[in-house]
């Protein structure tokens, strides 16, 4: 029997509640890990999730204030994770203001969609370029989600990848994103009050590309072919070729291991994050490591 109007509500509060609940969790345990009082300049992200992270930064600053004098700076990735900052109390720094030899100890952010080998997709906020910025600028990107983003591969669940792109050239980066493989790349467009496309904080715009689900690099070393053939790709492979359409500023794929090496070295983090923490649907936290840093 199909449920009643009242079930069906009740049901959606429900996993709205064990959602928010597998967020919040997350973010405690990620800043729990990865936070101290004593750190200088840290990433904050942008979207729902990292909400729970500025609270839980939060917290452990009442309860564990910096030395007398010391100044907790921390770095948005957008006009929104600047108000979320500025929210909670803390102190916002701007990218591009800060000093030039300054590397984030740490940088917090979300993600549509993480896979096995901790590749992201992000952008679902349009903010990629700059939490690309921020998280490469940073030790260690730690990633915060809840269970719905934890998939093999990626375009597993989130049906496309975001990409920023220069307003004149849309026109011709979707003609090149079919030529890839995308079937239907669509430009970005407001759906409330307000028409005509999204504009990123740097006043471009965002297409949405469907790819077939991406492969892993341990997919290619087993032997499968990722290099775009019949529109089969591997997630870095795929990345490289996005970026390299005239008119793209950055594509939403967090990927390879560019950066961790020099990450290992004591260097500048990568796009990929060091650790992921899923909040679980049954209440707990599952904290994902990425691999590479192990060998
Ligand atoms: O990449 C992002 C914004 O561009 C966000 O981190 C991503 O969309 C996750 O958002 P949420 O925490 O609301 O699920």
């Amino acid at each position: 029997m199909a449920p009643t109007a009242a079930e069906a509500k009740a049901a959606a509060a429900l996993s709205t509640d064990l959602v928010e609940s597998a967020k919040k969790k997350a973010a405690y345990a990620a800043v729990a890990d990865h936070f101290t009082s004593t750190m200088r300049f840290v990433g904050i992200g942008s979207g729902s999730t990292i909400v729970y992270g500025v609270e839980a930064i939060k917290a452990h600053l009442a309860s564990n204030p910096p030395p007398a004098g010391h100044i907790n700076w921390f770095v948005p990735t957008g006009w929104n994770s600047r108000k979320v900052i500025e929210a909670a109390g803390l102190t916002p720094i701007a990218f591009d203001s800060l000093p030039a030899d300054a590397q984030l100890e740490v940088a917090f952010d979300g993600a549509d969609e993480v896979d096995a080998e901790l590749n992201c997709i992000k952008g679902g906020g349009a903010c990629l370029f700059q939490e690309k910025l921020v998280a490469c600028r940073s030790k260690k990107f730690i990633c915060i989600a809840d269970y719905r983003k934890n998939q093999s591969r990626l375009l597993t669940n989130w049906p496309t990848i975001p990409i920023e792109i220069a307003p004149i050239a849309y026109a011709s980066v979707i003609r090149e994103l079919v030529a890839l493989g995308s079937e239907k790349p669509i430009l970005r467009e407001h759906t409330l009050s307000k028409t005509g496309p999204v504009q990123t904080d740097q006043s471009f715009y965002i297409i949405d590309a469907p790819f077939k689900t991406l492969l892993t690099a341990d997919d290619v070393k087993a032997g499968k072919d990722g290099s775009g053939k019949d529109g089969v790709w591997e997630v870095e492979a795929l990345a490289r070729a996005i970026k390299a359409i005239n008119g793209v500023l950055e594509v939403g794929l967090f990927c390879g291991l560019n950066g961790i090496q020099a990450q290992k070295a004591g260097l500048l983090g990568g796009q990929k994050p060091v650790a992921v923490y899923f909040g679980t649907a049954e209440g707990e936290v599952q904290k994902a490591e990425c691999s590479e840093l192990a060998k």
